[in-house]
C-alpha cells in the first residue's frame, strides 16, 4: 500500500477513534516493570507505615460486620468447568440463584436444547459473532472473488479498525496478509484462518492465568474497575473458583457507596460459603479494607477479595481514594495488594483503553478481566489493549452465572473474533 493512500487511510480512521474526555489526565504509558506492582506508597504514607497501626480514619470507625458464613460446601453449578477438581465436582450441587444472560435470538448462532444452557466457549461466540460475523461478512463481501490488491487490503483494514482492534493491529494483520498473496485471489475461509492467527500472536502472550502466591496469607485480590464493569460479580465467581480449589476465602465490600453492592457481594457470599466483611453504606472504604484485611490475617484466610466501588477513571478525587485503599492496606501488609484486577466491560469499547492507562497508574493493576462477552459486539477491544499494553489477561465473563467465569484462552478467543 502507498505511503499516500496510507496517510488517507488515517484520516479517514480517525473518526473510529474514541477522543478522550477533557477532564482525562495526561496519558502516560508506564515502563511495564512499574505495572507489574502497584505503585508505590508516596513519602507522606511511608512515614506514616512506620508509625504504630493505626486506625486508617480520623473518623471513629464503627466495628465492621462480619456476615460468618457456614463452612459449607461450594454451590457448583450444573455444567462446572471441566477443570474443577474431582473433589469439588462432589460437593452438593445447588442450583445457580442467576441465570445465564438471555441470548438475543437474533445473534444466537446454537440453539442449547431445551433446558440446557450453552457451553462457554458457545456463549462467547455468541456474543462475538455479532462482531465477528460483522467482520466475518466484510471478509466474504471484501474477497468474494476479489484479488487481494490495495483496495481490498484497505476495506479489511477498515472493519478490522471498526470492530474495535485497533490501527496498529489492523495494520499489522493486513501486512501480514499481503505477504506473498498480494496480487492473488484468497477465498475468504483463508483471510479468517490468518486472521485468527495474527489475533493469537498478539493475544498468546498476554494469556495468563491468575496465579495465588500460597506464601502471602492472605493473598490480598484488589478488584477494580468503572461502575457496573461486573466487579461484584466477578468477585462472587473467583470466591467460588477458590473454593472450589479448597483455598479459604473472604470477600470484603469495599463498595461503600451503595448499599445495593454490599447487599449483592452479601447474596454472593451466601452463595459461596464466603465470610464478607461489611459495614454499612457511606462508611470509609479504606478503613472497611483495613479491618477486612486484618479479619483475614486473624482467621488465616487464603485469599481475601477487595471489591471496590465503580469509578469514572476521569473522576480525580475518587481515584485518590482508590490511592487511599491501596495506602491503607498496606499498613497492615506492606506487600499487598498482591495482585491488582482491573475489571473490564467487554461492551465499552474504545474507552477500556482509557481506563487500562488511568487505572493502571493508580490502582497498579496487575492483570485484567473482561465481563459480557457473551453478549457483546466488541470484544475486539480486548485486542486493541493487549497489543498496547501488554498486560495478563486472566479471566473472561461470559455470563451472569456462578460458573460463567473462564480463563483466557487466546486461540479460542482469536477464533471467535474471525467468526472461524
Ligand atoms: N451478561 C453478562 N452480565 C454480566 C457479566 N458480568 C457481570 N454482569 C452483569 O453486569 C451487571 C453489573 O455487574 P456488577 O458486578 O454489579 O458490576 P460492578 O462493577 O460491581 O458495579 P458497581 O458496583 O456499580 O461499580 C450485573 O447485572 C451483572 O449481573 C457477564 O460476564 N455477562
Amino acid at each position: 500500500m502507498s505511503e499516500q493512500k496510507k496517510s488517507g487511510f488515517f484520516s479517514k480512521v480517525a473518526d473510529f477513534m474514541v477522543a478522550k474526555p477533557e477532564a482525562d489526565p495526561e496519558p502516560q504509558v508506564l515502563p511495564e516493570e512499574e505495572r507489574k506492582a502497584p505503585p508505590p506508597a508516596p513519602a507522606a504514607e511511608k512515614e506514616l507505615e512506620a508509625k504504630a497501626p493505626e486506625a486508617p480514619t480520623s473518623r471513629p470507625v464503627p466495628e465492621p460486620v462480619i456476615e460468618m458464613m457456614p463452612p459449607a460446601a461450594v454451590p457448583m453449578a450444573e455444567d462446572a468447568p471441566e477443570e474443577m477438581p474431582a473433589a469439588a465436582a462432589e460437593t452438593p450441587v445447588e442450583p445457580p440463584l442467576v441465570e445465564s444472560a438471555p441470548v438475543p435470538a437474533e445473534v444466537a448462532p446454537v440453539a442449547p436444547e431445551p433446558g440446557k444452557k450453552l457451553s462457554w466457549f458457545q456463549r462467547l461466540r455468541t456474543g462475538l459473532l455479532r462482531s465477528s460475523s460483522a467482520i466475518g461478512e466484510g471478509i466474504t463481501s471484501i474477497f468474494t472473488k476479489r484479488k487481494l490488491d490495495d483496495e481490498t487490503l484497505e476495506e479489511l483494514e477498515n472493519v478490522l479498525i471498526q470492530a474495535d482492534l485497533g490501527v496498529a493491529t489492523a495494520m499489522a494483520i493486513t501486512e501480514a496478509l499481503a505477504k506473498g498473496r498480494y496480487g492473488k485471489d484468497i477465498a475468504p475461509e483463508e483471510v479468517k484462518t490468518i486472521l485468527a492467527s495474527e489475533v493469537t500472536k498478539v493475544l498468546g502472550p498476554v494469556a495468563e492465568p491468575l496465579t495465588i502466591d500460597t506464601s502471602k496469607k492472605p493473598f490480598v485480590l484488589l478488584v477494580v474497575g468503572v461502575n457496573g464493569s461486573g466487579k461484584t460479580t466477578t468477585i462472587g465467581k473467583l470466591a467460588a473458583k477458590f473454593r472450589a480449589e479448597g483455598k479459604s476465602v473472604m470477600m470484603a465490600a469495599g463498595d461503600t457507596f451503595r448499599a445495593a453492592a454490599i447487599e449483592q457481594l452479601k447474596v454472593w457470599g451466601e452463595r459461596t460459603g464466603t465470610p464478607v466483611i461489611a459495614r454499612d453504606v457511606g462508611s470509609d472504604a479504606a478503613g472497611l479494607a483495613f479491618d477486612a484485611l486484618k479479619a483475614a490475617q486473624e482467621q488465616n484466610v487464603d485469599v481475601l477479595l477487595v471489591d471496590t466501588a465503580g469509578r469514572l477513571q476521569n473522576k480525580a478525587e475518587l481515584m485518590a481514594e482508590l490511592e487511599k485503599v491501596i495506602r491503607v492496606i498496606r499498613k497492615v501488609d506492606p506487600s499487598a495488594p498482591h495482585a491488582s484486577l482491573l475489571v473490564l466491560d467487554a461492551t465499552t469499547g474504545q474507552n477500556a483503553l482509557n481506563q487500562v492507562e488511568v487505572f493502571g497508574r493508580t490502582a497498579g493493576v496487575t492483570g485484567l478481566a473482561m465481563t459480557k462477552l457473551d453478549g457483546t459486539a466488541r470484544g475486539g477491544i480486548l485486542v486493541a489493549i493487549s497489543a498496547k499494553f501488554k498486560l495478563p489477561v486472566h479471566f473472561i465473563g461470559v455470563g451472569e452465572g456462578i460458573d460463567d467465569l473462564e480463563p483466557f484462552k487466546a486461540e479460542d478467543f482469536a477464533k471467535a473474533i474471525a467468526g472461524l
